[in-house]
């Protein structure tokens, strides 16, 4: 197939080596001329995946919207979160009639409080069975370097979801489907708030309880939160929910884990900002997260006690200490 993807920062990069790997013929879109010359010409991203010295030679890059997805029949978008909107206003109208869309995105947008999937179909104005999301645990790197992984395509057009599948799918790559695409959105977008907290309690010396604590109570609250959007609390058990909260929580690879890290070390937001290798999603998506959870009357103590380290600045200490109420409850 002909496959392009939009954006060629690390995920988008690795997972266009995964397309070219299934033996798809992909085209990275990229703004930075650098990017689009690096991948075109010498097969190398060296702005956004060092690691891999020689990518397939079924991938090329373009920097013109019209051009890179004039043939695509899959538009995979890999973009952070907060200017998916923006960037995809200047591809509608240019996308195939009858290309499906892939959001790889892990994120809600702040100030709307969407998912990424209402984002992107509000942006190319495109009808639900037209849009994928993928989510499972999946640092880039480890993809890049071809380890074994899975992740889950929702579509709610379920012969779609199978058709991106398919098209993912390697010897080292597996894909399952499902049609809970607002449960794959969920899980993806708020573990990346966990880890900001899990990472933050490492990064302050604690241990292995405080992190099984923060990660099980995570995994309540966005299972709550996401059966209050409508996701199936199914979801929240797989590779998506607590698949990518282990490997997220449990990995200096994830840009979310290394951003609390390093807050927890001392590191103001802004330092955390400067140092972080790539966008670390959860940050932004915090206050969203909160957002929603008012808006669908769902408590949302984790979020709410990592959106006031991010604008107050308040401890690990503290940030642990607002996860819970002083009356006793149960679990
Ligand atoms: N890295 C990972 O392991 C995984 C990431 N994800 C998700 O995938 C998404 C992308 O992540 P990743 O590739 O790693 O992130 P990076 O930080 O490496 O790259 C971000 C990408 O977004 C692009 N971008 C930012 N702003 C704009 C804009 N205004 N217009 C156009 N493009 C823009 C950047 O372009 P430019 O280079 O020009 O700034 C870059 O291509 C995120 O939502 C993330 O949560 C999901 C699973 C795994
Ligand atoms: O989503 C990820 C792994 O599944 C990547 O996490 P980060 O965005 O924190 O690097």
């Amino acid at each position: 197939m002909n496959i392009t993807v939009l954006g060629a920062g690390a995920w988008g990069t690795a997972f266009g080596q995964v397309l070219a790997d299934a033996g798809n013929n992909v085209t990275m879109w990229a703004r930075e001329p650098e990017i689009v010359e690096g991948i075109r010409d010498h097969h190398h991203n060296g702005v956004r995946l060092l690691s891999v010295e020689k990518l397939p030679d079924n991938m090329t890059a373009t920097g013109d919207r019209a051009e890179s997805v004039k043939d695509a029949e899959i538009v995979v978008v890999a973009i952070a979160a907060q200017f998916a909107r923006v960037a995809l206003a200047d591809f509608k109208g240019l996308i195939p009639s009858d290309a499906i869309v892939v959001s790889l995105m892990k994120g809600i947008e702040r100030g709307t409080s969407k998912r990424m999937d209402e984002v992107v179909r509000e942006a190319l104005d495109l009808p639900a069975e037209r849009f994928a999301a993928i989510s499972g645990p999946n640092l880039s790197k480890e993809i890049a370097d071809r380890q074994p992984a899975a992740t889950v395509v929702g579509c709610v057009d379920i012969d779609n979801a199978r058709k991106v599948a398919a098209a993912c799918t390697t010897d080292y790559f597996k894909a399952f489907v499902t049609t809970d695409v607002i449960g794959l959105e969920m899980c993806g977008s708020l573990k990346n708030v966990v880890a900001l907290a899990v990472g933050m309690a490492r990064g302050a010396g604690y241990g292995e309880n405080t992190a099984a604590m923060i990660e099980t109570r995570g995994l309540a609250e966005l299972t709550a939160l996401g059966k209050a959007a409508g996701a199936d609390p199914k979801t929240f058990a797989g590779l998506a929910g607590v698949g990518d909260l282990i490997a997220t929580c449990g990995s200096p690879l994830s840009r979310n884990y290394t951003f609390g890290s390093n807050l927890g070390k001392g590191l103001s937001v802004e330092e955390a900002t400067r140092v972080s290798n790539g966008v670390a999603e959860g940050v932004p998506t915090t206050d969203a997260v909160v957002a929603l959870g008012d808006e669908l009357d769902v408590p949302t103590p984790l979020a709410y006690a990592m959106s006031r380290v991010l604008s107050e600045g308040i401890s690990c200490q503290q940030m642990l200490a607002e996860l819970f109420g002083a009356e006793i409850t149960e679990e």
